[in-house]
């Protein structure tokens, strides 16, 4: 079979490659022309040898895998001094055109081990190696594709030359979101478990807890009510509460079947574990369809929750780098259940990492890992209030349980019949 990654050579001229250079979002953006231009300032002021490394298999579960495993395998194998930074190559505005990779500044003594780590990766059908020079001008910078041979040979006629791009409006990422971090039906769901079963057993035991009935027009006779929130914010205390006072049944996704194979699917890329957690929302719906008919039920954590995770961690830096509100990646799948009401719990960053330290669940204190949550918990929580289908409603978490737990029972008084 031919190199997939070679047919991505007739596009590169309007491909954009982004590298991430932080975690705050800070990107650094250039195509590829054939004529020697001036190179983007950041670029010009590298220092190192840089190489990219892209993963453009065919088979979408391998390849995630693959990309997945990627970081490991290149620190381990690669000299310290290298730095690895996301990046991402494609072309802008098209769906599903996102290629992954990770763009290496390499400043070791030893650039020989480098390229030797390179060159037998480049063997692989699934990877890509470009290397980019910089021109004896200092301002031009050019990149070949390595011909993935042995002894490392670059293809000279695939020379291109690096320029500075337009920003992207929103993160690269966001053009690959459906059918990899978020699914919007059952059956896309359903396929990559069935493509993952002959790596991942367990992927037939979780099918088969899958229901096939669609669910989704029966309007349940009680009220549901879905509690979301970012860790730490009371859900558990909250639900059992309402539990109580409701005399309702409660429910969880991932449902407890599931959770025989949580620890396998959380160990696994994006594409999967999203895929695990969707089906789990389905066979939550079932239950709920069938508590439903005999009293209220309440339910901890749901669609929401699958879809905002996702999301904010498929993107990076700060919240503009999310789908802009009203963006369809944010719709509820027309095949799932909806709830009568979804409740949002929200708190104060120190009242959470509070709770979190009572609980004995200290955080790092490396800054820029709480840098980096704080930006993640950021995005979670926009990305939960631009979810439709229903919206959730926003609750202070701050308060006393007792208060929080009444505010709710309000809130369901006044959005469902009881
Ligand atoms: N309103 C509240 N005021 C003060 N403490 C609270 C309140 N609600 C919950 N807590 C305490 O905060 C901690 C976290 O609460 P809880 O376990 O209910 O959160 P959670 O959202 O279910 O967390 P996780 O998603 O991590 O399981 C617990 O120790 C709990 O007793
Ligand atoms: N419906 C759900 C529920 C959970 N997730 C994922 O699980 C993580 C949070 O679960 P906790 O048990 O720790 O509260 C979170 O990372 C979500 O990715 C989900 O996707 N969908």
């Amino acid at each position: 079979m031919a190199k997939r990654s070679m047919s991505l050579l007739g596009q590169w001229s309007s491909r954009v490659f982004s590298i991430d250079l932080d975690k705050r979002g800070a990107l650094l953006n250039f195509a590829l022309t054939e004529k020697p231009q001036q190179a983007p300032e950041k670029f010009r002021n590298i220092q190192e040898r840089c190489y990219s490394v892209l993963v453009c298999g065919d088979d979408r579960i391998q390849s995630a895998r693959f990309y997945f495993g990627l970081e490991d395998l290149l620190r381990n194998e690669l000299p310290a001094e290298c730095e690895l930074l996301p990046v991402s190559s494609y072309l802008p505005h098209v769906k599903d055109s996102l290629i992954r990779g990770y763009f290496l500044k390499d400043a070791s003594e030893c650039p020989s081990l480098t390229r030797r780590v390179l060159g037998a990766l480049g063997l692989s059908e699934q990877v890509q190696v470009c290397s980019y020079l910089r021109g004896p001008d200092g301002g031009r910078w050019s990149q070949q594709l390595w011909s993935g041979s042995e002894n490392q040979n670059m293809d000279v006629s695939k020379t291109c030359y690096v320029v500075p791009s337009e920003e992207a409006n929103y993160h690269p990422s966001v053009l690959n979101m459906e059918n990899s971090d978020v699914f919007y039906c059952r059956a896309e769901a359903c396929k990559v478990l069935q493509e993952s079963c002959d790596i991942i057993p367990e992927s037939r035991a979780v099918l088969e807890l899958v229901g096939k009935t669609d669910a989704s027009r029966h309007s349940p006779d009680f009220p549901v009510v879905v509690i979301e929130g970012l860790d730490a914010t009371g859900k558990t205390t909250l639900t059992e509460s309402l539990r109580e006072a409701l005399g309702a049944r409660l429910l969880r996704s991932p449902p407890q079947c599931l959770s025989p194979w949580r620890a396998v699917f959380d160990r696994e890329p994006p594409l999967i574990r999203r895929a695990f957690y969707a089906l789990g929302n389905y066979i939550t719906a079932e239950q709920m369809g069938k508590e439903a008919s005999q009293a209220p039920v309440i339910v901890d954590r749901y669609w929401h929750s699958t879809a905002s995770y996702a999301i904010a961690t498929a993107v990076s830096g700060p919240v503009s780098s999310l789908p802009p509100e009203g963006s369809p990646l944010y719709r509820w799948p027309p095949d799932l259940l909806q709830p009568s009401l979804v409740v949002l719990l929200t708190l104060d960053p120190q009242e959470r990492k509070r709770r979190l330290e009572a609980r004995g669940q200290g955080q790092t204190d490396e800054e820029q890992e709480l840098d980096h949550n704080l930006l993640f918990r950021l995005r979670v929580e926009e990305a939960y209030r631009r979810v439709r289908g229903p919206a959730c409603v926003v609750v202070d978490a701050g308060p006393s349980a007792e208060k929080v737990l009444q505010q709710v029972l309000l809130l369901i008084k006044e959005h469902c019949r009881l």
